[in-house]
């Protein structure tokens, strides 16, 4: 569903930080990234994402070549972006999130999809009219999450999600991810948190100065995941 072959990319022209990343996620799959602070696990989600610019190689939503679209375009092409920090409006509501988000997207938020999101994740529509910077951090986070699942994605791409949550929230992001991907939409998590990653990856690729250097299969479990965090 989400390819990236031979991805060069960065910051500022001309000063690369992914030197030639190749990943491959299906329909109803899910990939992580770990990778110590400054690893490039950003500049990843971004590239792929079209915030940041492809320098070389390619991205492929199913047989769509987005390489070099921004990312509007590949919002429209059904990969969604749910970024480092939640990014959410916080003066607007939390419905006009959901809904500007699913505008941005091109797509008409019918009731019924309103519904599944707000069944998802049921604070949302207890605190629909409630401005979103009133949230707490694990609400904002539920709130990020729903308003890539407006979007109708294939693939969401979801940038260090744990950020400043608790234990327990993390478990519901866990919970919910696993959920989503039983839909068939594929997920790119790049994470810091080896548990998370283990809960909700089949694979996981080990980034460290802007390469892959491991792949470890979900089989391999918490522990190789735990020793390429804290080893590797
Ligand atoms: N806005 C920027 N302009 C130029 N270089 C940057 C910028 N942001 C990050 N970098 C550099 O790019 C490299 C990769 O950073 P990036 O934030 O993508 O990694 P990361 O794995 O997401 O790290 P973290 O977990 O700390 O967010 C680092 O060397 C960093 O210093």
């Amino acid at each position: 569903m989400l390819r990236a072959a031979n991805l060069h990319a960065g910051y500022r022209r001309g000063v690369p930080v992914l030197h030639g990343i190749d990943l491959d996620v299906a329909a109803g799959g899910a990939l992580g990234v770990i990778g110590r602070n400054g690893a490039g696990k950003t500049c990843l989600a971004q590239t792929l994402t079209g915030a940041l610019p492809v320098m070389d190689g390619s991205v492929l939503i199913g047989d769509d070549d987005v390489s070099g679209k921004d990312s509007r375009a590949r919002v429209r092409a059904r990969l969604s972006h749910v970024p480092e920090g939640r990014m959410i409006f916080g003066d607007l509501t939390v419905r006009e999130n959901l809904e500007v988000a699913a505008f941005g997207a091109g797509v008409k938020l019918t009731a019924e999809q309103l519904h599944d999101v707000e069944e998802r994740f049921p604070i949302l529509a207890r605190k629909a009219g409630d401005r979103a910077g009133s949230l707490s951090g694990g609400e904002q986070q539920w709130l990020a999450i729903g308003r890539a699942l407006v979007q109708q994605p294939r693939v969401i791409v979801l940038d260090e999600p744990s950020l400043g949550l608790s234990p327990v929230a993390i478990d519901g992001v866990a919970e919910a991810l696993t959920g989503i991907r039983e839909t068939g939409v594929a997920l790119i998590l790049m994470e810091q948190n080896p548990y998370l990653l283990k809960a909700v990856c089949d694979e996981v690729l080990l980034l460290d100065q802007g390469r892959v250097t491991r792949s470890l299969d979900g089989e391999a479990g918490e522990q190789l995941v735990a020793e390429a965090y804290f080893g590797g």
